[in-house]
């Protein structure tokens, strides 16, 4: 059936064939009526259409043709166990493999009951063109068949099924990104792009993330349950995008897990660094550029920008060591001549204003060492609709970091650790450097007692330090009540004198 069909086809390719070779006047006076009534008798033996999709097609000028990229890999997927010829392309930095069907293969597939047929071809032009920007010797292209009667079915439904499966396939299976919008200046005149990009490979995962276990599967759950809320958010009207802030001290593994994360989710990163954006224009055609599935990330948010100082008109206290800071960046933004004009209103319209819409399934990440520094109207829900604390390491902590490093569950010595880990506040970052072995020879017990050591250290210089605290407490008190008196005495003294004054005047 399928070579007879196939004889069909090459019939009204031979029948194109004859009307190239006709006389013009015998085509303008009878082709019109001769090939109409050919189609007729064609349709009449032969009732299935054909679509072809060519590599490179006019709409798309440059670059091959999405949609016939969408159908390589889709027809790929399948076609590696049922085509007989294969074409071999290498992929991820040569990597990997991936086969799909060579030329002339055909394939069926079969969707919903109805049942098509593609082919892969191409065709020769007879002469080759003097001057080509790229190699056209051979133009490819698919060539989908099947029964007319299922022409509706297939223009609006199957061919729909076929792209949106290759885009995926394309997303599950492509090398992830981590993109940055800080670029030296010299770059930045020979490319006008605004971000730009290396291959993003962290270790990091939710395996590797040493947290509490409950609230570790909450941040799990939450996130998946994003990831397939596309219709829900739909429903309600929202854009499909979440906020997270991840809060709490520096080693606690905010970083880690903003990794752990688009390896969960298979995410690319857009580092956000607000110090380098012009102004609030710059910052949306930045939100522009991003793609899909994607997380925006601004680290130490508070430090970021005055974002609060320029809503409050700078009437806060002057003294306050993250206005040091920024007065310092603003410092040398100046000298470079690229002080940042960003403010707290673009960069609110740049989470949740109209242009957020743009894309879809997006993480924006702000991490802070200060909560209580950043404006209420920056992370209220809904813009930051998650918000993790990160805090120092607990038993619970310390048992996944035991497990990853010295692949220990249990030890005689955690009891110990333990009770260390209530008394005093040791980050993640700082328990992971005495748990990593130093040398072959550092075995188990060997990392957790250095451990106990730094913790036991730890504990001393914490009371060490609370104990200056309160010294310099009475001290600053006791200068204070000095003062007082002195006041007080000034005050007498003054009071006596003239009272002495007003009684030398009355004599
Ligand atoms: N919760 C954690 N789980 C696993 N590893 C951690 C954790 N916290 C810290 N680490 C380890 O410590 C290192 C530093 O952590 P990370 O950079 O994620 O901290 P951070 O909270 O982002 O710090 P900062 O506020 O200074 O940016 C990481 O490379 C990781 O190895
Ligand atoms: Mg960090």
């Amino acid at each position: 059936m399928m070579w007879f069909m196939g004889q069909l086809g090459q019939l009204i390719g031979a029948g194109m064939f004859i009307r190239a070779m006709l006389p013009q006047w015998f085509i303008d006076q009878f082709y019109g009526h001769i090939e109409k009534y050919i189609h007729k008798l064609i349709g009449y033996f032969y009732p299935y259409i054909q679509i072809s999709f060519h590599e490179y097609n006019t709409a798309e000028s440059f670059g091959r043709s999405k949609a016939y990229a969408a159908i390589e890999r889709y027809l790929s997927a399948d076609s590696s166990t049922r085509a007989k010829r294969l074409r071999a392309n290498v992929v991820k930095n040569c990597q990997s493999v991936v086969l799909s069907m060579d030329d002339y293969e055909e394939v069926f597939d079969d969707f919903n009951g109805v049942k098509v047929w593609w082919t892969s071809s191409k065709t020769i032009p007879l002469q080759q063109p003097f001057f080509s920007y790229r190699d056209d010797s051979e133009k490819r292209f698919y060539r989908l068949t099947c029964h007319r009667k299922h022409r509706d079915f297939v223009t609006n439904v199957y061919i729909k099924h076929v792209l949106d499966e290759g885009n995926d396939i394309a997303l599950r299976t492509r090398q992830r990104k981590l993109y940055t919008n800080n670029k030296s200046d010299d770059f930045r005149s020979y490319h006008q792009k605004t971000w730009s990009h290396i291959i993003f490979e962290h270790p990091s995962t939710f395996d590797t993330l040493a947290m509490d276990p409950k609230k570790k599967e909450e941040i799990l759950n939450d996130l998946l349950t994003f990831s397939k809320s596309k219709d829900y958010y739909k429903k309600v009207g929202k854009s499909w995008k979440r906020g997270y802030l991840l809060y709490g001290p520096p080693g606690t593994g905010k970083s880690s897990m903003i990794a752990a994360m688009a390896n969960l989710l298979e995410y690319d990163i857009y580092d956000l660094e607000l110090a380098s954006v012009k102004d609030n224009t710059d910052l949306r055609k930045l939100l522009i550029e991003t793609s899909s599935k994607s997380m925006i990330v601004i680290e130490d948010i508070d430090c970021s920008l005055d974002l609060t100082g320029k809503r409050k008109e700078k009437q806060e206290d002057d003294k306050d060591d993250k206005k040091d800071r920024i007065k310092e960046m603003e410092k040398m933004a100046k000298k470079k001549g690229k002080e940042s004009e960003v403010t707290l209103s673009g960069l609110l319209n740049f989470i949740d204003g109209l242009w957020s819409a743009c894309g879809s399934e997006r993480l924006i990440v702000f991490t802070t060492n200060h909560i209580e520094k950043l404006d209420p109207a920056l992370i209220r829900r809904g813009r930051m609709d998650k918000h993790i604390e990160m805090s120092y390491c607990c038993f619970e902590t310390f048992k996944v970091l035991a497990k990853n490093y010295l692949d220990v569950e249990t030890h005689e010595l955690f009891l110990t650790i333990g009770r260390l880990l209530g008394e005093t506040n040791m980050t993640p970052a700082d328990v992971a450097e005495s748990l990593m072995p130093k040398s072959d020879e550092e075995g188990v017990e060997v990392c957790l007692n250095k451990l106990i050591k730094s913790l036991e250290s730890a504990k001393e210089e914490a009371r060490l330090k609370s104990e200056e605290d309160a010294m310099n407490k009475c001290k600053v008190e006791a200068v204070g009540e000095k003062s007082e008196d002195n006041n007080d005495q000034k005050v007498e003294e003054s009071d006596e004198s003239s009272e002495s004054e007003s009684s030398d005047s009355k004599d």
